[in-house]
């Protein structure tokens, strides 16, 4: 039976949220989109990755709601939304406009909304969110090439997204423990406050906030919030341990990395591997008059064995050039399309390790490669574990890497942890 039925934004941050809950041990299963079929081998927690974070409003709320429809099938009885820890939105959505959809579907009249994930250095303090020691706002994520963050404060940044009242349980509160915690939602319900953002700072922090919000039938969050909550039903009882620990399977050496990513930690592994693999970059507008024929013949010249790379990441001035020229959503496509093309033909040449960079980069290249559902394996980084999936009935290794996470030496970290 579902305990938590979870519906993430994009790619990377379902692998990042499965593989914070199988920390615990439990069975977390991953479906790639909607599964066309009722759902059959349910686990405890079950997560569904959707592209939805820049989608239109409507497009995304349809696609959350075909979820929660599919997870209550399940028999889920709680719900998680996941977002971006570094709240990556517009200021039409897409967080608050899915969030308040999914609450009126599951009928449930307040959230929380904490998208803290220490480990990986983000933090909120009186509603601001703070990447390492800087706010959002002035951190690399205010020239992210789709979701600009320019406002650091989680509750004005949610309000334009929402209908209803936003407000903050601040970390003086958290700091009492669960049930003061659980004092200042219900003050905040009393006038009529729907959404409340939480600050965290730490993992005990969020420990806190798991205790206190464990029985809501709708949370919402980056992964570190749900981290804690397989402990807690399980300590309870409301599930048991799965005794059964996954083998990895035994694939052929093959790799390659392929980037989309242009997050400022990106852009320095980027660099960092091509010190020791060779490299093709793609250029956007090269892409939209001639598409990738030239990277694909690149790819095909290459030893089955070497280690390489082909990458669009870039610096935010050369990225804005390319979207001043094509617009923003065409620049993201060209490049989309073309990872998920080499992608293809890359695993049609023998590869079966696929190190991949970026959220919506990996939507595109996970979705051309047939994936539907990925079991979870070792962790490389906080928030990024290997996968295990099929792809045309060969067995394939592949790491869905948030933009941000990692350290320099991630792509040759995961390469050599498999
Ligand atoms: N050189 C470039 N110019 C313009 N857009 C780019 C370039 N390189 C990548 N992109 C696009 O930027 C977006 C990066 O988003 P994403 O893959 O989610 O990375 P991150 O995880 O860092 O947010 C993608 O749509 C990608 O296609
Ligand atoms: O919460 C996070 O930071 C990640 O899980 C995530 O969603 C990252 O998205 P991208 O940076 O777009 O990969």
């Amino acid at each position: 039976m579902t305990v938590l039925g979870c519906i993430a934004d994009d790619f990377t941050g379902a692998t990042d949220l499965a593989g914070l809950l199988a920390r615990s041990g439990v069975k977390v299963n991953l479906r790639m989109g909607v599964p066309d079929e009722a759902p059959s081998d349910t686990a405890a927690f079950e997560v569904i990755a959707l592209k939805c974070r820049t989608s239109p409003v409507d497009d995304a709320v349809a696609e959350c709601l075909a979820a929660l429809d599919w997870l209550n099938a399940a028999g889920a009885g709680r719900f998680f939304w996941k977002y971006c820890s570094t709240f990556d939105s517009t200021a039409e959505g897409n967080i608050g406009p899915v969030a308040e959809a999914l609450m009126q579907a599951i009928g449930a009249d307040q959230t929380i909304y904490c998208p803290a994930f220490p480990e990986n250095g983000r933090a909120i303090f009186m509603g601001n969110l703070f990447v390492g020691e800087q706010p959002l706002a002035e951190s690399p994520m205010k020239d992210h090439p789709l979701t600009p963050m320019r406002d650091s404060n989680l509750v004005r940044l949610l309000e334009p997204q929402v209908t209803r009242p936003v407000g903050l349980a601040n970390r003086l509160v958290v700091e009492k423990g669960a049930d003061a915690l659980r004092d200042r939602m219900a003050e905040l319900r009393g006038q009529g406050v729907a959404h409340v953002v939480v600050d965290a700072v730490s993992n005990d922090d969020l420990y806190v906030i798991s205790e206190a919000c464990r029985d809501m039938a709708f949370l919402t969050g980056g992964s570190a919030v749900a981290m804690a909550l397989p402990e807690l039903y399980l300590r309870d009882g409301t599930l048991a341990a799965d005794a059964e620990k996954m083998q990895p399977p035994t694939l052929a050496p093959a790799s390659i990395v392929l980037s989309g990513s242009c997050s400022a930690m990106t852009r320095a592994q980027v660099a960092e591997y091509l010190q020791q693999a060779d490299g093709f970059r793609l250029d956007p507008l090269e892409l939209a008059q001639h598409g990738p024929q030239a990277a694909l013949e690149w790819l095909e010249a290459q030893p089955l064995d070497a280690q390489k790379i082909i990458y669009a990441t870039a610096e935010p001035a050369q990225v804005k050039a390319a979207q001043d020229t094509l617009g923003v959503a065409q620049a993201g496509c060209v490049v989309e399309d073309a990872l998920a093309a080499i992608a293809l033909r890359a695993r049609d040449l023998g590869a079966r390790r696929f190190v991949v960079a970026g959220g919506e980069t990996s939507g595109a290249v996970t979705k051309a490669l047939g994936v539907r559902q990925l079991t979870i394996g070792a962790e490389i980084a906080p928030g990024v574990p290997w996968c295990f999936a099929e792809s045309d009935g060969a067995q394939i290794a592949i790491t869905l890497k948030s933009g941000n996470f990692g350290a320099e030496t991630f792509f040759a970290d995961a390469l050599a942890k498999l």
